[in-house]
């Protein structure tokens, strides 16, 4: 079982990912709180401080636009077989403003672009029809039926809400029943989300519910072994910076500075720990289900039960698993995607799941429909256009604008340039899928594979999708040793202490990625809002967790912040600008100068 998750694990391309990118490219707010008591003292100092997860997550709220805006501060440029100017997205550590020197290189050639890619976007022009009729907005019964189903759905806590069409900002959830201050609203299931592929580093997770897996032994094990390796790279979201409150607080003890330098262990020990070789004090108190590896041999997926790896092979996995039993048409191709994905957006990662659920469930309903047809010959049979149209649906309901159009133009853009930008983004989702189609590709389901539509499915995410947030253990498990009375408090840390150095301040990482939740997403924002995304003690998957700020009477709309709504009346105007509307709320009516 030597080093069995890493060697068999995650590739090392995803390792060597060298974006390292922290910020999610989430749309709307991620809130993790947890209760102060568990969350207020720091394990390495035992200071007290403020809740490193409220004070990191609340409020994170990156989205695509933000994250490709930061990416394109560190644009390189080279050239591309068309002889244009090409931006590479990777983040450069001394970053530049957008434009690049050579921009003017792309303006002068940018009809030369529109007009390669028109014809490269062959299935656009073949299946036109067939495309509009996918990007066509259901009708609101058919709307109403969907949402209805996602409401009584068994997998979700969904009690006392329900979802209008018809209000001033198109759908909105509103409450059916009154509730009270801290109750649960709405806990939503996803319809596709992802784990960031820079956090695979950090963090081991079922990668269908993104629950931690394995041990704490094999979660710290496996983190200081890539350490080692040099592939670690913790910058945010869990991480505890502690300096100020230190000094507030007035410590002046051995563990008390900041940004402490982490102190390697010996070799061999995290390998040990990994591979339990080595068994911490009191983990016991921290069990984590098994790691399942995932049956289709990529050694990327791992899981956190089998029924979560069969339900993931299911939904996506099959078509999007790298190993030897995957139904992809070209594995090669398929690597080639991932990489590219991991090189420039990993976004491109949700949007292939999406792809691949929707073909998936095409195959399912035609082999359901074939064996009703066998049994009852004289019905006449629902062509198979109606049978993806079908299983496109989820996407239907939630998609409105494609990724190019609706995102927001970077500050440092002029409007004069405000074309060639959107043409930068479509040209790089057209190379994502093309590379996505020679990995994937269904003949039957070829429309999917439209720039249009994958432009639409980006543009989904951008507009709709919540930062996922998973606590780790592993905070738990140290805040539990440095709880411990005397002497079992030293005794324990005897062993821990090495390890915790060894992580350095940063010591426990969440879960991060990003989401799409059918329902949640259609919560409408105020800067006052009455609701919020909120992750307790015991919310430990990917789960959405929506709670009331306020009472809440019945009727009332339940609206949540798509941003820090603490922010001066400017700052917030400017942030959700990036979300198309400008906000109207009472608030800002009144904050208004
Ligand atoms: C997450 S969706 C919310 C559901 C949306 N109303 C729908 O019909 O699907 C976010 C979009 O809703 C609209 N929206 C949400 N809150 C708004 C507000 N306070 N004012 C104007 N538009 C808003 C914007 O178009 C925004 O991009």
């Amino acid at each position: 079982m030597r080093n069995s998750i890493v060697e068999e694990g995650l590739p090392m391309s995803m390792y060597m990912n060298p974006r390292f990118k922290r910020g999610s490219p989430a749309a709307l707010v991620n809130v993790k709180e947890l209760p102060v008591s568990s969350r207020s003292r720091n394990a390495r100092t035992g200071n007290m401080n403020p809740p490193p997860l409220i004070r990191t997550l609340d409020m994170k709220v990156d989205n695509l636009g933000r994250e490709l805006r930061e990416d394109l501060k560190g644009v390189e440029s080279k050239k591309t077989n068309l002889g244009l100017t090409r931006y590479n997205t990777k983040r450069k550590r001394n970053s530049t403003a957008w434009p690049p020197f050579a921009f003017s290189n792309l303006r002068v050639s940018l009809s030369t672009l529109c007009v390669s890619m028109d014809c490269d976007c062959t299935i656009d022009a073949e299946l036109r029809s067939e495309i509009s009729a996918l990007l066509t907005p259901p009708s609101p019964a058919q709307v109403d039926k969907y949402l209805d189903e996602q409401i009584k759905s068994s997998n979700r806590h969904c009690y006392g809400i329900k979802i209008k069409q018809n209000g001033e900002f198109g759908k909105g959830v509103y409450a059916d029943l009154g509730f009270k201050e801290g109750e649960l609203l709405l806990k939503d299931q996803m319809l596709v989300g992802l784990q960031h592929s820079s956090n695979k580093i950090d963090c081991l997770v079922c990668s269908f519910c993104f629950r931690f897996i394995g041990s704490v032994e094999l979660q710290i094990g496996r983190r200081l072994y890539l350490q080692e390796l040099g592939v670690s790279a913790s910058q945010g979201c869990c991480q505890t910076d502690y300096s100020s409150e230190d000094d507030d607080l007035g410590d002046s003890g051995p563990s008390s500075s900041s940004c402490k330098e982490k102190v390697p262990l010996p070799k061999g020990f995290a390998e040990s720990l990994m591979n339990g070789g080595i068994k911490l004090p009191y983990s016991d108190k921290f069990p984590l289900p098994p790691a399942v590896p995932c049956h289709g041999g990529c050694g990327e997926a791992y899981y956190c039960s089998k029924l979560c790896a069969e339900s993931d092979w299911d939904l996506s996995h099959s078509l999007l698993c790298t190993g030897e039993k995957s139904e992809a048409v070209s594995r090669e191709a398929l690597v080639q995607f991932i990489q590219h994905a991991n090189d420039t957006n990993d976004i491109f990662l949700l949007a292939a799941k999406a792809v691949s659920s929707s073909i998936l469930k095409y195959r399912k309903l035609k082999v359901a429909h074939s064996e009703e047809q066998e049994n009852k010959p004289n019905v006449s049979g629902i062509p198979y256009p109606s049978l993806l149209l079908e299983a496109w649906k989820p996407m239907s309901v939630g998609h409105k604008r494609r990724w190019w159009d609706c995102i927001a133009l970077p500050f440092d853009v002029e409007s004069s340039d405000e074309v060639a930008f959107r043409m930068q983004i479509r040209e790089l989702a057209f190379t994502s899928l093309q590379l996505l189609k020679a990995a994937i590709f269904d003949e039957e389901c070829k429309s999917l594979f439209s720039l249009n539509i994958y432009g639409h499915i980006i543009g989904m995410f951008e507009l709709n999708n919540l930062d996922l947030v998973v606590a780790s253990p592993v905070e738990d498990y140290f805040l539990y040793i440095d709880d411990l009375p005397y002497p079992e408090k030293k005794e324990a840390e005897e062993i821990t202490r090495p390890f915790l150095d060894a992580l350095g301040d940063d010591y426990s990482v969440c879960c991060q990625g990003t989401a799409f939740y059918p329902l949640q997403s259609c919560m409408n924002h105020s800067c006052s809002p009455n609701a919020k995304a909120f992750k307790g003690e015991e919310d430990r998957d990917g789960q959405a967790t929506i709670i009331a700020l306020k009472p809440i009477s019945k009727g009332e709309e339940i609206t949540i912040s798509y941003v820090d709504e603490d922010l001066p009346f400017e700052e917030r105007q400017a942030l959700l600008a990036d979300y198309g509307f400008k906000c109207r709320c009472p608030k800002c009516l009144e904050e208004e100068p």
